[in-house]
C-alpha cells in the first residue's frame, strides 16, 4: 500500500504539488494524468526514492518497484540481445548456484513478457512492442509489487500499446501487481485502469475513470 498525507514538492521558488492525500491499494491499476509539468513524473520518483519530498508523509510498504520508461528507439547495432539486455539488471556472480538460480529466473521473466521465443533477437533489431517488452521483463526482475510506467506506450502504434497494456494487466491480474500508469493516453485509460488521479492546479483529485474527459490531458500546461 501507497499513502501520502499531506505530500508536497517545490524545486527551490518552484511549487510542483501541495498537500497530496491519496492510498493506492496492492493490486490497483492507477492512472496519473494531468497537463505536462504537473508532476507526474517527480512524484514517482518520489516514491522510488530518487527525489526527496518537500514536506509532509509518504508510506511505502517495504516492496520493490519496478519502473518501465517511455519507448526511446535503441540504435540497430546495440550489442544486445533481448536476453542479455534483460538480464543487465542481474547482479553479477560467480556462484554457480547463484548463476543456476538466475537463469531460472530470467527463463521465468521472459515467458511471462511473452519474450521467450524472441531471446536471441538483437534488441535494436526488435520491433517498438518487443522493445518495451523488454524494458518490462527488466523492470519485473526484482520481483516488484508495484509497477510504474512513465509513459511506457507513448510513441507505440495503437496496436502495439494495446498488446503491451493487454500483457500489463494480465499481471494485474494473475500476481495482483500494483500498477501506476502515467499517462497522456485517454483511450488507454479508459480501457485499462480502475482508478485515475488527476494532477491539476498544484493538487491531485481522484476522479471516476467514467468521467476522465479528453481535456484533462490538455497539453498546453
Ligand atoms: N530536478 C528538477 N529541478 C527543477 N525543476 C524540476 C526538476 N524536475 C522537474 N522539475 C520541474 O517540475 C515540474 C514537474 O515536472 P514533471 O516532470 O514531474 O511533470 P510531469 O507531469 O511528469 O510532466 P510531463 O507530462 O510533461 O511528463 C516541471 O515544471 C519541471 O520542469
Amino acid at each position: 500500500m501507497i499513502e501520502a498525507k499531506n505530500l508536497s514538492k517545490s524545486f527551490g521558488k518552484q511549487l510542483i504539488f501541495k498537500d497530496l492525500n491519496f492510498t493506492i491499494n496492492d493490486g490497483d491499476f492507477v492512472s496519473l494524468i494531468g497537463p505536462n509539468g504537473s508532476g507526474k513524473t517527480t512524484l514517482v520518483k518520489i516514491m522510488m526514492g530518487l527525489e526527496k519530498k518537500t514536506s509532509g508523509v509518504l508510506k511505502i510498504d517495504k516492496q520493490t518497484i519496478g519502473y518501465v520508461p517511455q519507448f526511446r528507439n535503441i540504435d540497430i547495432d546495440y550489442p544486445l540481445n533481448i536476453e542479455q539486455f534483460v538480464r543487465l539488471n542481474l547482479k553479477f556472480t560467480l556462484s554457480p548456484a547463484k548463476r543456476r538460480q538466475d537463469n531460472a529466473t530470467i527463463e521465468k521473466i521472459l515467458e511471462k513478457t511473452k519474450l521467450t521465443n524472441l531471446k536471441d533477437r538483437p534488441l535494436g533489431l526488435a520491433s517498438g512492442g518487443e522493445k518495451q517488452k523488454a524494458y518490462l521483463a527488466q523492470a519485473l526482475l526484482n520481483d516488484p509489487k508495484i509497477l510504474i510506467l512513465d509513459e511506457s506506450t507513448a510513441s507505440l502504434d495503437v496496436e502495439v500499446k494495446m498488446q503491451l497494456m493487454d500483457l500489463v494487466e494480465e499481471l494485474n491480474h494473475k500476481y495482483n501487481l500494483t500498477v501506476i500508469f502515467i499517462t497522456h493516453d485517454y483511450e488507454l485509460t479508459k480501457k485499462y485502469t480502475s482508478r485515475a488521479l488527476f494532477f491539476k492546479h498544484q493538487t491531485i483529485e481522484e476522479v471516476n475513470v467514467a468521467d476522465v474527459s479528453e481535456d484533462m490531458f490538455d497539453m498546453g500546461g
